[in-house]
Order: structure tokens, then C-alpha cells, then sequence
């Protein structure tokens, strides 16, 4: 496994411990007891402060933008945990759509809805 996918999955694997035992003076604790209204609030807010990064220039603006989508990913995988979602069950999606571009993607779905309705 690359170095990345190890941080990822060993990211998961505390968010889902923290969620199951919900150890007190932790901010994923917090999140979890939240629910969806909490950890959603900050998906929100983090992806928009990604969105504003990624219009930043030079070298300090693409480690800040780095920096904003950690902070998304961990909120999403917090989310995740909290739904019960595995990066498994996310990859295994992502490679169901492999090799299937977006558009056709799209058109396929837009045929189907014309066609049940
Ligand atoms: N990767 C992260 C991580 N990324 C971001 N954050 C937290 O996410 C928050 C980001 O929100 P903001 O930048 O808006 O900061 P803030 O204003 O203090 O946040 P709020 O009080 O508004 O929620 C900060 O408190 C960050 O510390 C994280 N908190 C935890 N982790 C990982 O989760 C593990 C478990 O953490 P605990 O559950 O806290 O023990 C840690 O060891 C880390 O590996």
C-alpha cells in the first residue's frame, strides 16, 4: 500500500474507533455525538474554505490549500464513520464507475429518468 493509503486508512480506523467508543477530550467524539447537523456544518464550512484556497497563488497558497482539504477529508471521513461508510465501501463505488466518463455517465441517467417517467 502507498504511504498515502496507509495515513488514509490508519486516519479511518481512529475516527471509527472514536466513534465507537466515544472517549471523552475528543474532538471526533464531539463531532460524532453531533450527528449529521454537526459534522455537516463543518463539511460545509471546510469545503468552502478549500474552494477559496484553491483560488490562491504561489507556493504558500498551494500549502494552504493542502492544508484546507485535510481538514475536508478528515470532516468527510468523520461523516463516513458516523453513517457507517468504509473507504472500502467509497473506493469499491469509485471503481464500479471506472471507465465510465462523466457525460455518459450523465446522459445514461437523464435517458433513464425520460424513460420511467
Ligand atoms: N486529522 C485530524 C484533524 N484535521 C482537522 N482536525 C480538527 O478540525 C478542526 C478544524 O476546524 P477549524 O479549522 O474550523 O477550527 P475550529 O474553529 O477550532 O473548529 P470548531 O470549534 O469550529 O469545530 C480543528 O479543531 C482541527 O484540529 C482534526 N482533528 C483530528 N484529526 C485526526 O483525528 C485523530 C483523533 O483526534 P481526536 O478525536 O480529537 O482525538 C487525531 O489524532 C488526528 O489524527
Amino acid at each position: 500500500m502507498s504511504e498515502a493509503l496507509t495515513i488514509l486508512s490508519r486516519l479511518m480506523e481512529t475516527i471509527q474507533d472514536r466513534a465507537q467508543k466515544r472517549p471523552e477530550g475528543s474532538y471526533t467524539t464531539k463531532l460524532i455525538e453531533g450527528g449529521a447537523a454537526r459534522i455537516g456544518k463543518k463539511v460545509i464550512e471546510e469545503a468552502a474554505e478549500v474552494v477559496e484556497a484553491a483560488a490562491e497563488s504561489g507556493e504558500e497558497g498551494k500549502q494552504h490549500f493542502t492544508y484546507e482539504v485535510g481538514d475536508l477529508l478528515y470532516h468527510v471521513m468523520v461523516m463516513m464513520a458516523w453513517r457507517g461508510v468504509t473507504l472500502d465501501d467509497v473506493a469499491a463505488e469509485l471503481g464500479r464507475r471506472e471507465g465510465i466518463g462523466g457525460l455518459v455517465e450523465k446522459a445514461q441517467r437523464t435517458q433513464t429518468n425520460d424513460e420511467t417517467t
